[in-house]
């Protein structure tokens, strides 16, 4: 029978809404809107579920988790037994979600945001304390949603049922003493949340539950507080004042970068959006993505905690910000990676947590059922104690670049680099774990040696601005040294760089090659392993990492065309001058964005339905690399003089 034509429905309370039994109980990736404070996210299902919320920083354990386990905890707000909303839709220049509900009776507009606020300074606890000087805007520990009756009636209900450490543990709800708006929900223990409303609120078991029959022109709220207070707004218009402020803050922040007025300006508004909500402001670190094991694989075991920082990841989504002029992060990364702790020989880990941890050791959650039984469900990261050469490389380029672009040249930096260019001095001949943090044996990756490369060049021009001409002259050498190695160890027969120096297998890291500048565009072995890449490591045109079957990555199963690398092929399809195919390209993956415009870290070829971890920083970062890429060429030579598919 369909449940929504049921009459009893009504009257049997679910968490979540209730699929037909041929679906799966979960979502598509892609359907999940992504909401930030810049120390925490959530995730929001189309029901109006938010089913990932970690407090009160991203990689806290979870008190919703339904993402991974439909049993682990959820929050809903939104019609009663209806599922499917009408339409979803950031408020422009904003990380705050809107959902419109067309009900059989009425129509309904939910508005949802982690609220970013004034500074104050008495709601500021230790779990949050600042590194980075902090701005006139912080995180406030609420998530605010407000739902408003806009033409006829509906029958609302809000149904919250946290469950605390990913699921594990029940929570356990009491009214808040003296606060007939407000009911606490604590883990037996010390921790605890309000959630205030002004709809009444009451207990079931694990689950506070509200119904209402909501009128025109009437608005209710709810707010979840974690904060030290414990405190959030008491009244509709409150609850909208920090929606407000919240805009404000993302609207300034957006306000301060330079956007081509182009059709595509919308993508890239929206990957700045992300790449700032995957920031955590007290530090400056940033989180690779929001969550944690969402399956590369259908069913598969690629599963990876992302909510840590890659020094990879981090620099080049610096340098994708810096293009479109957003600088603040930068400067606040920079800090964080002169704060971070080095390893005994001066290395930088190849990842830390936000807060600077270094030990981020991997451990399985049996009880979670995984995304679509995706399993094991993984928090931690075992690549964080490897070794990945490459990481030298990025460090390098992005202080360079911030160097270039702003003239500082940090006394306190200066240690950091030496540091990272000796490191690289001393390991570029070892194999290595590559970039894609293989769990195989080492091997000698051809783009770690790249990067390696890069290491010394930037490091030698980094030495010539301080006018130290005899460090920057012996560092030129060493990375002449591994140029000429390259070029000799890293290319096959056919004159395409490899992946390692004994294989003849592609890998698409090497279309890091043109956009580093280690040959000049035009050079025939950087065409050649475009071109290679192009045709020979994609399905249906979007482009693998690299072919399982040829790759020692210790790890089964097939996986799903990265986005990163797709993006990457748009830029260095345009280095080489094959301007329309790289356009073309770039249209085709921005067609494929999720319908709020958010990617994950992977897409199925065969149906563009989005894998892995969401929102991934990589994708968005190389989104605005590609995109500008394409903007800068078609002003160079406006799109209608291109008369040819391949216009070399
Ligand atoms: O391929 C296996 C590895 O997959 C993850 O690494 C990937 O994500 C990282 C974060 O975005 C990125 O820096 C790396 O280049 C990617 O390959 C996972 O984190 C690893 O533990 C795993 O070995």
């Amino acid at each position: 029978m369909d449940p929504f034509m049921d009459d009893s429905f009504e009257a049997d309370p679910t968490p979540f809404v209730e699929r037909l039994p041929t679906q799966s109980p979960f979502p598509p990736i892609a359907d999940y809107g992504f909401l930030s404070d810049c120390h925490t996210a959530a995730l929001v299902a189309p029901d109006g579920t938010v089913e990932w919320l970690c407090p009160p920083r991203f990689d806290a354990p979870s008190v919703f988790a339904a993402i991974l386990d439909r049993s682990a905890g959820g929050f809903r707000l939104g019609p009663s037994s209806m599922g499917v909303p009408a339409g979803r839709r950031y408020e422009p220049g904003t990380n705050i979600l809107e959902t419109t509900w067309m009900t059989p009776t009425g129509w309904l507009v939910v508005r949802d945001a982690l609220v970013i606020g004034h500074w104050r300074e008495r709601t500021q606890g230790a779990a949050t304390a600042h590194t980075r000087p902090p701005t006139d805007f912080e995180a406030h520990h609420v998530l605010v949603r407000t739902i408003t009756c806009i033409h006829g009636q509906a029958q609302i209900e809000l149904l919250c049922e946290p469950m605390w450490d990913y699921g594990a543990l029940p929570a356990t709800w009491e009214r808040a003493e003296g606060d007939p708006m407000a009911v606490d929900c604590t883990d037996g223990g010390e921790r605890r949340m309000r959630l205030i409303s002004d709809l009444r609120l009451g207990i079931e078991g694990g689950c506070a539950r509200a119904r209402h029959r909501l009128e025109t022109g009437e608005t209710r709220f709810c707010a979840l507080s974690w904060s030290r207070l414990l405190d959030g707004p008491r009244s509709v218009l409150e609850a909208e004042i920090a929606l407000q402020t919240t805009s404000e803050f993302w609207r300034g922040w957006l306000a301060d970068g330079k956007f081509p007025d182009h059709r595509w300006r919308g993508h890239l508004q929206r990957s700045a959006l992300v790449l700032k909500g995957l920031t955590y402001a007290p530090t400056g670190a940033m989180v690779a993505a929001a969550t944690t094991s969402l399956p590369e694989t259908p069913g598969g075991e690629r599963n990876w905690d992302y909510r840590y920082t890659w020094m990879r990841d981090a620099t080049f989504t610096l340098s994708a910000l810096n293009s479109l002029g957003l600088n603040w992060e930068a400067d606040d990364f920079i800090q964080f990676v002169a704060d971070a702790e080095r390893n005994a020989d001066g290395s930088l880990q190849i990842m830390y947590g936000i807060g600077g941890e270094r030990d981020l050791h991997e451990q399985t959650l049996e009880h979670l059922s995984g995304y679509e039984g995706a399993r094991p469900v993984r928090i931690g990261n075992g690549a964080h104690d490897q070794r990945q050469n490459d990481v030298y490389g990025a460090v390098l380029d992005s202080l360079y670049l911030h160097t270039k672009e702003y003239g500082h040249n940090s006394q306190r930096l200066w240690p950091v680099i030496e540091d990272q260019v000796r490191r690289a001095i001393e390991t570029w001949r070892l194999p290595d774990q590559g970039i894609w943090e293989a769990r195989g044996e080492p091997k000698h990756y051809t783009s770690s040696k790249l990067m390696c490369w890069v290491a010394l060049d930037r490091g030698a021009r980094l030495a010539s601005r301080r006018g130290k001409d005899a460090l920057a002259d012996e560092w030129r050498e060493i990375a002449n040294e591994i140029h000429a190695e390259i070029c000799e160890k890293g290319v096959d027969g056919r004159g395409v760089f490899t992946q390692h120096y004994d294989t003849d297998a592609l890998d698409a890291s090497n279309l890091l090659m043109p956009l580093v500048r280690f040959l000049p565009h035009d050079d025939p072995r950087v065409r050649n392993t475009v071109l290679a890449i192009a045709d020979e490591l994609t399905e249906n045109g979007l482009v693998l990492r690299y072919k399982v079957e040829e790759t020692d990555d210790g790890l089964s199963g097939e996986e799903g065309t990265f986005l990163i690398c797709s993006f990457w092929l748009v830029s260095a399809l345009l280095e080489i001058g094959e301007r329309t195919r790289g356009r073309q390209l770039c249209e085709r993956l921005l067609s494929l964005s999720s319908p709020l415009d958010l990617y994950a870290e992977e897409l199925e070829a065969a149906t563009g339905r989005h894998l892995g971890n969401f929102p991934q920083a990589f994708t968005h970062l190389a989104l605005i690399n590609a995109v500008m890429h394409v903007i800068r060429d078609e002003e160079h030579a406006p799109v209608s003089e291109t008369a040819h598919p391949h216009d070399h």
